[in-house]
């Protein structure tokens, strides 16, 4: 693998006829990170997952992949895909599935494949057709790590699972990049279940970046100030990025570097949520202003 980051963007856009799905995104996703792909619907997620599996073509900026430019004629060997709608036939059993992966991927790692299956304790006679939404989760993403990648895109692959499914996949997928060294980017809409689980974030509004870097870096950067209701803010109203207030009282979320004393407010270190949710409102709020 080369020394080059994942994914490098660089002024990236797209445009459809009716706007920009992606404007101005300069960012890095750095090696062997669990990244965390969230924004509101519409924000852009899975056209920057197009832009790096080149199946979309950028209208502006550039993208690199690997150090590589994404050409649309078949996914960088080093780059995975797996979203909602598993690739699988309901037909073969998950030994054919393997097979099939085997034979599409030089890089197939057999015995990687199948020993992520047993795991998962799902019968490689079983006919694929046949397998609970878990276990057919499990399958295809044995198909996807099988292929050995260095980057594993995962657009919102969880959404049909229950929630103990969820943080079993999870689990295998934080294990696998840790032990093997692989960047997965994971966009989902649940970000209770990106807690502990993602050290980078990337978070899209309306199409632009609006957070991304270090997840415990972030976290470190920010404040959620918890004060009565009605007591006033103690810093600038600017620098507040989201303010909720309900009759039991008010929080907001700030810059660390923002604030001074705060007598009558406690401070709490925000949650991956509380951080990702407050850019999200405080974006939404921006625009309705
Ligand atoms: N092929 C397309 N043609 C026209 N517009 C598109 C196309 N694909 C996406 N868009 C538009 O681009 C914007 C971003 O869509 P995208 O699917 O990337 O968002 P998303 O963040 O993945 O959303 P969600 O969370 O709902 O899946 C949306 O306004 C969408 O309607």
């Amino acid at each position: 693998m080369t020394n080059q980051p994942p994914v490098l963007a660089d002024g990236l856009g797209k445009n459809y006829r009716r706007g920009w799905a992606l404007r101005d995104c300069s960012t890095e996703i750095p090696g062997n990170r669990v990244v965390a792909l969230v924004g509101p619907n519409g924000a852009g997620k899975s056209t920057l997952m197009g832009l790096i599996t080149g199946l979309t073509r950028p209208s502006t900026g550039t993208i690199s992949v690997f150090g590589d430019t994404p050409h649309g004629k078949g996914m960088h060997p080093a780059v995975a895909f797996l979203a909602q709608q598993k690739p699988l036939y309901a037909q073969f059993t998950v030994a054919e599935t393997l097979q099939l992966g085997k034979h599409a991927n030089p890089t197939w790692d057999q015995s990687y494949a199948e020993d992520l299956v047993s795991r998962a304790q799902v019968p490689m006679s079983a006919k694929v057709g046949t397998l609970s939404g878990g276990q057919r989760t499990r399958v295809a993403l044995a198909l996807a790590l099988g292929k050995r990648p260095g980057l594993l895109l995962l657009d919102e692959p969880l959404a049909d699972l229950d929630p103990i499914a969820r943080q079993a996949v999870l689990g295998t997928l934080v294990e696998e990049s840790r032990r093997e060294g692989i960047t997965v980017v994971l966009s989902s809409h649940v970000l209770a279940e990106l807690e502990g689980v993602c050290d980078h974030l990337l978070l899209l509004v309306g199409g632009r970046v609006r957070l991304s870097g270090d997840v415990d870096h972030l976290l470190n950067g920010h404040v959620v100030l918890a004060g009565p209701p009605g007591h006033p803010e103690p810093v600038p109203r600017a620098a507040v990025i989201d303010a909720q207030r309900g009759v039991n009282g008010q929080h907001l979320l700030v810059p660390a570097n923002a604030i001074g004393t705060t007598p009558g407010w406690r401070r709490f270190r925000p949650t991956l949520g509380h951080l990702a949710l407050g850019y999200m409102r405080g974006a939404s709020s921006e625009v309705a202003a």
